[in-house]
């Protein structure tokens, strides 16, 4: 009800009960601290932990939101992708639990939000920020493909940044296990942002490519600094989508690597698409000053654009 909502919307301590394995109840308390945001149906906080003192992010979903099946399947099935997850360029997923009102999903805390504020602050970025950003979300996302996980919802608002700068791909809402290879997906609930030609055509289902296709959509957003098929219709935009309506803004000067990559991505046929690490072996991880190729992504953080790093 409304009154409880306020109740727990309050500052204070949150309570877990544990039963342990001799039939003891113990209590874990946390702190429920500032306000983070809204995530869909869930309020968000930093969450301490009063025994550990470690901080996390934390999603609490009242329980009143979860009364019909299908969001309480969708909540199950999140928590039981990414609690499954362990990858440096993956949110980790630290703990859940409930009580009478809410379930409450512990996340990595996450303090320099998300590649959507980055953009919105910077406008665009250089492309050996871009480099070194995609190198660890195809990292993350290498790792994903590798567990038969599809995402479904690659987005920058779902590429988390931490203290160090490094990315983190976070909200498994929409994401999908694979039981065995070859299995194509024919459904996506919700609207994903950077949806891919074959799941608005619906007609042969859709697998890991999509992944990539939003990869395309992300690198094109970073560079250009909006999205391609961006209008102010979604009606409109997915009809981009399915002609492959996009171009390059003149005003942009972009290199031809980085239009290279983008155009090998963008591809209406999923089968004509690189693989990630067909991406990863594209000229423009290996233009001008590139990145070492020995270190693992997730160890550089990005070179902050300057003058003199600006091409
Ligand atoms: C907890 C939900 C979501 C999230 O999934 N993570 C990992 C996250 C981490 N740190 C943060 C964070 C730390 C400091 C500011 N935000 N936020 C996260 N979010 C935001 C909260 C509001 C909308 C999405």
């Amino acid at each position: 009800s409304s009154r409880n909502q306020e109740e727990s919307d309050t500052a204070g301590v949150v309570e877990e009960k544990v039963v342990k394995v001799n039939g003891d109840i113990a209590i874990r308390r946390y702190n429920k601290g500032r306000f983070l945001g809204k995530g869909g149906f869930a309020r968000c906080y930093e969450f301490t932990s009063l025994e550990t003192r470690k901080i996390a992010a934390a999603k609490v979903v009242p329980k009143a939101s979860l009364a019909k099946a299908r969001a309480k399947q969708k909540l199950m099935s999140e928590i039981k992708i990414h609690r499954s997850l362990h990858h440096p360029n993956i949110v980790s997923f630290e703990h859940f639990f409930e009580d009478n009102e809410n379930v409450y999903i512990l996340l990595e805390l996450c303090t320099n939000q998300t590649m959507n504020e980055l953009l919105r602050r910077r406008k665009r970025l250089t492309e050996l920020e871009v480099q070194c950003y995609l190198m660890q979300i195809i990292s993350g996302m290498k790792y994903l493909h590798s567990h038969r996980v599809i995402h479904r919802d690659l987005k920058l608002g779902n590429f988390f940044l931490s203290d160090k700068m490094e990315v983190k791909i976070g909200d498994f809402g929409l994401a999908t296990k694979l039981e065995h290879d070859g299995e194509r997906k024919r459904t996506i609930c919700g609207t994903p942002n950077y949806i891919a030609p074959e799941v608005l055509d619906g007609k042969q289902g859709h697998s890991y490519e999509v992944d990539v296709w939003s990869l395309g959509v992300v690198a094109y957003t970073l560079l250009v600094g909006k999205p391609p098929f961006e209008t102010s219709d979604v009606k409109t935009t997915y009809r981009r989508i399915r002609m492959n309506a996009y171009s390059f803004p003149d005003h942009v000067p972009l290199s031809e690597q980085s239009k290279s990559l983008i155009t090998r991505i963008l591809v209406n046929d999923p089968s004509k698409r690189p693989s990630l690490d067909e991406m990863l072996d594209h000229e423009f991880f290996h233009q001008g000053n590139s990145i070492p190729k020995l270190l693992p992504p997730s160890t550089l953080a990005c070179p902050p654009s300057s003058s003199f790093l600006r091409q």
